[in-house]
């Protein structure tokens, strides 16, 4: 049937998308990820850092997805908590399938190799990073998918499902409608998408014992990641 996006989610996408690319990790962090020198400890304290920059940008983010300010207080703070991780990862994939002249990229992925956390999280991580590259995702798909991660249901400590399960499905619906408009020759394309999220929740398991790894070898972390990540 003919998929035709109304004037309310068309209005919903350019919220969304104003909102993430207005929120960016400022340049002087990112410019460190280049110039600083090479050892497990300098990516460590590097990647925390970007890490730390990136929850204070995806907090701006998230106060601008339409409707989250009307939840319940305590149920953004649960829907950030539970969604930071997978959120990270979706904007660290972003950043790493962008091929930039400066080899930022490559710098990136070298740090995050080498910066302390055991081979067996380094492939499946590096393997998520790959199958979002291989997706080639329009700005509104990334903003959009990162919104739907963030507005999940069913993370811990959420009283209010429902107000919350609507919103995601109002974001699943023009998610889904825009992929069947800017991929018509991939009729999958949306659930692939989903399934990407999927991926994204084996992640976050790996990334809970990444964390107790680099606790015991005494890696310390910022206030503000130890306060969403529950660490200390
Ligand atoms: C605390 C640190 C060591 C950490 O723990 N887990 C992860 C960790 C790891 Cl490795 C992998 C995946 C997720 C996490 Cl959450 C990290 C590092 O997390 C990040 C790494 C990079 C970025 C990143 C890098 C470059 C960027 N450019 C921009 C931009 O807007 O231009 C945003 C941005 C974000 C964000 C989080």
């Amino acid at each position: 049937e003919k998929v035709e996006i109304t004037k309310e989610q068309r209005a919903l996408i350019k919220a969304i998308l104003d909102a993430y690319n207005r929120h960016q990790i400022p340049q002087d962090v990112t410019k460190k990820l280049l110039q600083e020198q090479y050892s497990a400890e300098e990516n460590f304290l590097l990647l925390t850092e970007v890490a730390t920059s990136q929850v204070q940008v995806l907090v701006e983010f998230t106060k601008n997805i339409p409707g989250f300010l009307s939840l319940d207080r305590e149920d953004q703070i649960a829907l950030l908590k539970g969604s930071a991780v997978e959120a990270m990862f979706l904007r660290s994939a972003q950043v790493l399938s962008k091929k930039m002249p400066s080899g930022y990229t490559e710098v990136l992925e070298e740090r995050i190799r080498k910066s302390g956390m055991s081979e067996e999280f380094i492939t499946p991580m590096f393997n998520f990073y790959k199958s979002i590259g291989e997706l080639h995702m329009t700005q509104e798909e990334q903003a959009l998918l990162t919104t739907i991660t963030i507005l999940t249901p069913d993370r811990p400590y959420v009283k209010s499902h429902e107000a919350v399960e609507r919103l995601q499905e109002t974001m699943l619906d023009v998610l889904r409608k825009l992929c069947v408009l800017q991929h018509p020759q991939e009729p999958q394309y949306f659930a692939r998408l989903l399934g990407r999220l999927t991926e994204l929740r084996t992640l976050h398991h790996y990334h809970v014992e990444m964390l107790t790894s680099w606790k015991t070898n005494d890696h310390k972390f910022t206030p503000l990641l130890c306060e969403i990540w529950d660490v200390q």
